[in-house]
């Protein structure tokens, strides 16, 4: 190179200088990519950026919508120069979610204890491990559990009463997104540890706010409101330069900028929120599992029992280690079930005060403990809560426990999933029956027929196959997870075009769910397509509505979910039905890693004529 600097008259560092400027602008071309996926057709990637300002002008999901609509059920997109091939039919994306020659992705820009503890991830997790990990997710998710949780999620849904009635007395507009979002996490918070983390009785103007409620809130917006692009100065630079993530991991690692330091942040509050939970639980495990140590009193109070009150005498007397751990141990028990008896009493003389009957009206207990501040009846990881199942169960690849990295990513993991996407859920159904009176009005009549006064509860639920079927449809229109995103484990065929091992493949969900091929009127909310014997639910191909996922990897809350979607709509709907603040139609996107409102949903609260208003 050096010669033939020479030959050119240029000093070396000049041509060293050009020849990276041409790799780089080569580079920006992607060349060898391009060739690859040549035969399949999209956009003519920008050079560096690919297609991403056209997703980022118009939001991915409507992106993905048109291009689906112009390019057929396989087209390809460049996000920055990651190359990625889309399907957007129900047997290709079967294809993909189903065939088990993809493999899930999980991109991290984290190095060091962050990365670690990604590792742990259920969602990055592949094989043997993913399995394990999953098999221990399972039970949580039958139906006798999900009975059981069915109760809690009733008890947040009367604290979220709390506020639409609040807003119904003022005859005012608010925010019911916002509201939903506190419950959804307080729902995880009690299902996943059996910790009520006060998300609901957060209110920013409020100047007694729980300050840990408030910083978990924040941490877990934090994470779901970035966009994966451009969060940190070094989040494009990973994806522009995909082959130099381990340097960019690096560097992100010495130099984080503030985007990253934010996100890192939001991260550990969320994580040691779980750690410092799980480590509690972890003690009262081991007190209760050391709670039978052996003595040599037992076996000579066991042999001769007539001299017990002797031998009781003697161990009290000259106690052995094991007498001694004994001891301790059930001091540990004491100190706790006495704090518990002791939030219970302080509870129910709140109760008594303000003159209710446990069971009276629960609306109104809930009401009352917020005013006495007695809320905080659970506290710790409790018996039966996921995180317990957890601590108990065995990961099968190694024969032992789990360690504490491991469940912890997993209530990090369940918060994170089972927070936002059930608000985003539920938000989009309240704002599409909100802006449709009458679907609104189909499915008040369903719940009168259910009862009006009726708890419902996960059997019962059954019963309502018009909620079920709204919500269905708000999946439908606005999936709250947009793609699916999984990598090709060789070289193989889809759609009839070539694509190689480690290609990335998006299913274009959101697409899917509004293709007029699959759905009649695909942009029209009509829930009776999922009621059965509707001559509406006879044109629908169940392949195409995959806002769950699909196959191994499908999503495991989705009973969950639903439940909990469900059992909010039916308190709500018992008591009110929703107006839609105009201007919002249609509703504004934000596209991050989920699909929500941009600006929330507004409506104003009707109480139903006969309904007692709250005070
Ligand atoms: C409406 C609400 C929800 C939606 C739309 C949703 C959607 C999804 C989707 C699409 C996937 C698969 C992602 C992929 O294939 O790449 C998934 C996975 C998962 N979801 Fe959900 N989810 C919801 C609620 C929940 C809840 C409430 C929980 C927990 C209680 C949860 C826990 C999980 C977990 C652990 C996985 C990973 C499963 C695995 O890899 O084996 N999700 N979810």
């Amino acid at each position: 190179m050096w010669d033939s600097a020479m030959q050119t008259g240029l000093p070396s560092w000049q041509l060293a200088v050009l020849v990276l400027f041409a790799a780089i602008v080569i580079y920006g071309f992607r060349p060898v990519h391009r060739w690859r996926l040549r035969k399949i057709p999209g956009r003519r990637p920008k050079w560096f950026m690919g297609t991403l300002m056209e997703l980022r002008k118009k939001g991915a999901a409507k992106t993905h919508q048109i291009w689906a609509r112009e390019y057929g059920p396989v087209y390809k997109s460049f996000g920055g120069s990651r190359p990625f091939v889309f399907v957007a039919s129900p047997e290709l994306v079967r294809q993909v979610l189903l065939t088990n020659t993809y493999r899930p992705v999980f991109p991290s820009i984290w190095l060091g204890r962050e990365r670690e503890f990604d590792k742990a991830n259920i969602l990055a997790v592949r094989g043997e491990k993913h399995r394990s990990l999953r098999g221990a997710w399972t039970p949580m998710f039958f139906s006798g559990s999900l009975e059981a949780f069915s109760a809690l999620m009733n008890e947040a849904t009367d604290l979220l009463l709390l506020s639409v009635a609040a807003a119904a007395k003022e005859g005012k507009y608010f925010d019911i997104y916002q509201a939903i979002g506190r419950m959804t996490l307080q729902v995880v918070g009690t299902t996943a540890f059996g910790v009520d983390f006060h998300t609901q009785e957060y209110d920013p103007s409020a100047k007694d706010s729980h300050e840990d409620s408030r910083q978990l809130q924040e941490a877990v917006a934090q994470i779901f409101n970035v966009n994966a692009f451009s969060f940190s100065a070094w989040a494009p630079v990973m994806f522009l330069f995909p082959f130099l993530a381990p340097m960019v991991r690096l560097l992100a690692f010495a130099l984080p900028d503030r985007g990253l330091l934010k996100m890192k942040a939001a991260r550990r509050t969320i994580v040691d929120t779980v750690s410092t939970l799980i480590q509690e639980h972890r003690v009262k495990l081991e007190v209760v599992l050391s709670f039978a140590p052996s003595t040599v009193w037992t076996p000579v109070m066991f042999l001769f029992p007539f001299l017990s009150p002797l031998v009781r005498c003697l161990a009290w007397l000259f106690p052995d280690s094991g007498m001694l751990k004994m001891k301790g141990s059930a001091q540990i028990i004491i100190n706790i079930v006495s704090a518990n008896i002791e939030q219970r009493r302080q509870e129910m003389r709140a109760e008594k005060e303000a003159g209710i009957e446990k069971g009276a009206g629960d609306m109104r207990t809930a009401k009352a403990q917020l005013r006495e501040g007695t809320l905080e009846v659970r506290r710790g990881v409790q018996p039966g809560s996921f995180i317990d199942l957890l601590m108990r169960a065995k990961d099968k690849t190694t024969g032992q426990g789990f360690t504490d990295l491991e469940i912890a990513n997993q209530g990090f993991v369940m918060v994170l999933a089972g927070y936002e996407t059930t608000g985003n859920a539920l938000g989009f159904a309240l704002y599409l029956l909100a802006a449709h009176p009458a679907q609104q009005q189909k499915l008040v009549e369903e719940v009168r027929k259910f009862g009006l006064d009726r708890r419902p509860s996960y059997e019962t639920l059954q019963e309502l196959p018009f909620v079920e079927a709204c919500l269905k449809e708000a999946l439908r229109l606005y999936p709250p997870a947009p793609t699916h995103i999984r990598q090709a484990q060789r070289d193989q065929e889809i759609g009839g075009y070539h694509i190689r091992k480690d290609q990335w493949v998006g299913c274009a969900v959101y697409a899917l769910h509004r293709d007029p091929k699959y759905w009649q009127d695909p942009d029209s909310f009509l829930p009776d397509r999922f009621m059965e014997g509707t001559p509406e639910s006879k044109a629908v191909n169940p392949d195409a509505w995959v806002p769950f996922g699909g196959g191994v990897r499908a999503c495991v809350g989705e009973k969950f979910a639903m439940a909990e979607a469900k059992i909010t709509l039916v308190r709500l709907f018992q008591q009110y039905t929703f107006e839609l603040k105009p201007g919002q139609e249609p509703l504004e996107l934000r596209n991050t890693i989920t699909l929500s409102p941009k600006k929330g949903v507004i409506v104003k609260p009707v109480p139903h004529k006969h309904a007692r208003m709250e005070e």
